[in-house]
């Protein structure tokens, strides 16, 4: 027997392992171990192709564009910053180490770690005033130097927010690398002329001393003429950090959209660098208060007339913003400083910075109290609690300023006359209603016609802010001569008889001046009854 006959007689041997020959049980044998070998080989390459894919993904020097929720992002000092050779920020890591989950309305405790190679710097929120829709983080560095401030972060995404500043801050140097951002983060804006800093520095002669109209409590104003030969008010902010950008976004957001006569026209604005800037249509009258306290001389041509037009522009104009924009608008600085003239008497009211966008109905409860001295309602003083009725009450030591050309608040005068508000009371409650007028007046008003006017003043501060009419209702009695007065009182004392919790002087004497008022117009006023009682309410 051959060698071969041999080992096929052995191959073909039957086992015990079911009867199967012994080349068929070898052969399952070594299709196992090449199978088990590739199964092993393919485990391996899959999980190196997976390591590979996840080392691609650690160093991706991505950093998120601006988020929807980051409204703007400013930065204004370069801080103590770790950057890559190339200038890009990639490798960094951002590490919340402290969030707190936000809530509705504060975000806390924020702190972080930035990692790049082997540094680390702490990020550290340090001053913050929230509100929906209003916060403010300071991010320090370690050493405790200024890296930027990050405004207006909705949904608390502070790790974006922080990525977005640093990536800017990234970007040392040039103005003009500075004013790229800035023009990508305010072009959410969708509104309004963008003012290279350039053109404003040939319009107002480089924001010469000889073209400064006057300086207000967030920055300078400027007259100016554009190339296209347009006058325009350039108000240049003060860089108080978040004040000038928190200042140059309510304007732009409350008056950029709106056109109304009476409003003063945003026409846009400059944004470069730290440079923030409102460019406004120029008008060129000076303001209520210049024509009421400064220009002696000249205020005898400020007639009765005149005063009355500028105050029915001023009624219309903040009818507008309370009653026919949504989300209204609450002005919240309502003065004679900020109401200008125009060369044919018409009212602009200005200065929106303050401004708050309130939804239909809402209030709003803040820590604090804006405005001026002497203007402001007093449940907004007491308590914070905002709403157009604020206003109206602002309004309301308007008239009485145009009416007796007197300071809303004066310590020159004697002690019962300091406050204009009280002073005017006491003096229609005494009835002498011919001292009242401003005495450079040239011609007094009617009798008829100043008690119409003081009774106005008299309900816009109304101490309960539910019984100030809306400005809508004021500019109709202002501008209706034969309007009822004391049905229109009677309308509204019933329609809050039950909650009706009146001074009763306050009340006594409104019913008095407008008995007299209806007595001297010589109707009984039955027939207008259903014409006024739409404007209640
Ligand atoms: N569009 C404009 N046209 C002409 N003059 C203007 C214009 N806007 C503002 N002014 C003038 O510039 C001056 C400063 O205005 P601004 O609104 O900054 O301050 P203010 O109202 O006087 O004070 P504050 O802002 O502190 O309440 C005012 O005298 C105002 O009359």
């Amino acid at each position: 027997m051959t060698q071969n006959g041999y080992l096929s007689n052995k191959l073909s041997v039957k086992t015990t392992l079911f009867g199967l020959k012994l080349w068929v049980i070898l052969g399952i044998g070594v299709g196992t171990f090449i199978a088990l070998i590739l199964f092993v080989l393919s485990l391996w390459l899959a999980s190196r192709n997976k390591s590979r894919r996840i080392d691609k993904k650690v160093p991706l020097p991505i950093i998120p564009n601006v988020s929807k929720e980051i409204q703007e992002v400013k930065s204004d000092k370069i801080g103590d910053l770790p950057s890559s050779p190339s200038g890009d920020l990639g490798y960094l890591d951002l590490i919340p180490t402290a969030q707190k989950a936000p809530t509705r309305s504060r975000y806390e405790g924020f702190s972080g770690a930035l990692t790049n190679g082997h540094k680390e710097f702490n990020l550290q929120e340090k001053r913050y005033q929230k509100t929906p829709g209003n916060s403010e983080t300071e991010c320090i560095a370690t050493n405790g130097s200024h890296i930027g401030n990050i405004v207006e972060v909705r949904s608390g995404n502070y790790e974006k927010a922080v990525r977005q500043l640093l990536r800017k801050e990234s970007s040392v140097g040039s103005r003009s690398a500075d004013s790229v951002v800035s023009i990508a983060e305010i072009s959410h804006l969708g509104w309004g002329q963008w003012y290279d800093l350039n053109e404003l520095e040939a319009a107002t002669d480089n924001f010469s001393d000889k073209n400064v109209i006057g300086e207000g409590g967030y920055g300078i104003v400027y007259k100016g003429r554009l190339m296209d030969g347009t006058l325009v008010a350039v108000k240049n902010l003060l860089n108080n950090r978040g004040q000038a950008e928190k200042e140059f976004k309510v304007e732009v957001e409350a008056i950029g959209r709106v056109r109304h006569k009476n409003l003063v026209r945003l026409l846009g604005y400059c944004a470069e660098g730290n440079y923030r800037m409102l460019v406004y249509e120029y008008v060129g009258n000076g303001n209520l208060e210049q024509w009421l306290h400064e220009s002696v001389a000249l205020s005898h041509a400020f007639s009765w007339e005149l005063r009355m037009k500028i105050v029915l522009g001023t009624a219309k104009a903040l009818a507008y913003l309370h009653e026919a924009l949504e989300p209204k608008v609450v002005h919240r600085d309502i003065k004679s400083s900020n109401i200008l003239i125009d060369s044919e008497w018409n009212p602009k009211v200005s200065d929106f910075g303050l401004a708050k966008l309130l939804g239909s109905g809402e209030s709003h409860l803040t820590t604090r109290v804006m405005g001026t001295f002497g203007y402001v309602a007093p449940e907004y003083a007491n308590t914070g609690l905002l709403n157009e009725k604020s206003d109206v009450y602002s309004f309301g030591v308007l008239l009485m300023e145009i009416i007796t050309g007197r300071d809303p608040v004066n310590y020159g005068r004697p002690p019962e006359e300091v406050n204009l508000v009280d002073w005017l009371k006491s003096m229609v409650v005494s009835r002498r209603f011919d001292d009242v007028a401003d005495p450079s007046l040239d011609m007094k008003p009617s009798s008829r016609t100043l008690k119409r006017a003081l009774l106005i003043a008299l309900r816009c501060v109304d101490p309960d802010s539910n019984k100030r009419p809306k400005m809508g209702l004021v500019a109709h009695m202002l501008e209706a001569e034969d309007f009822p007065f004391r049905d229109e009182l009677r309308i509204s004392r019933n329609m809050d008889r039950v909650k009706q919790k009146d001074t009763p002087s306050q009340e006594k004497m409104l019913q008095s001046l407008s008995k007299e008022i209806d007595l001297e117009s010589g109707h009984g006023s039955r027939p207008f009854k259903k014409k006024w009682r739409r404007y209640e309410g």
